[in-house]
């Protein structure tokens, strides 16, 4: 049961990290960026702007707001990640 359905999951996981990562990698510099310039983790328009267009960008208007919930949990993970990375 289930085995081509999880057999696809497990392809798409693998290149979903990798896109993570890349983002991540982004995400790291401009918290160097930030800290370097002491500017806030938090850039509210930013992730208003990041959020309209990825509901934009989803072709399958069902999943237009889960797609928002796993951005805002993305940049939840992200801004830790910052406040982290900048730590002391
Ligand atoms: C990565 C940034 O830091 C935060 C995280 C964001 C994101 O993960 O897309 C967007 C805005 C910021 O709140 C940024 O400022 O671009």
């Amino acid at each position: 049961m289930f085995k081509k359905e999880r057999t696809e999951i497990d392809a798409i996981d693998q290149e979903l990290v990798k896109l993570f990562e890349r983002r991540m990698d982004a995400v790291t510099e401009i918290a160097r960026i930030k800290k370097e310039h002491q500017l806030p983790i938090l850039d509210q328009s930013r992730e208003d702007k990041v959020l309209d267009k990825v509901r934009g960008l989803t072709e399958n208007k069902a999943y237009e707001d889960s797609v928002e919930d796993l951005f805002r949990s993305l940049m939840t993970i992200t801004k830790a990640f910052e406040t982290k990375q900048n730590e002391g």
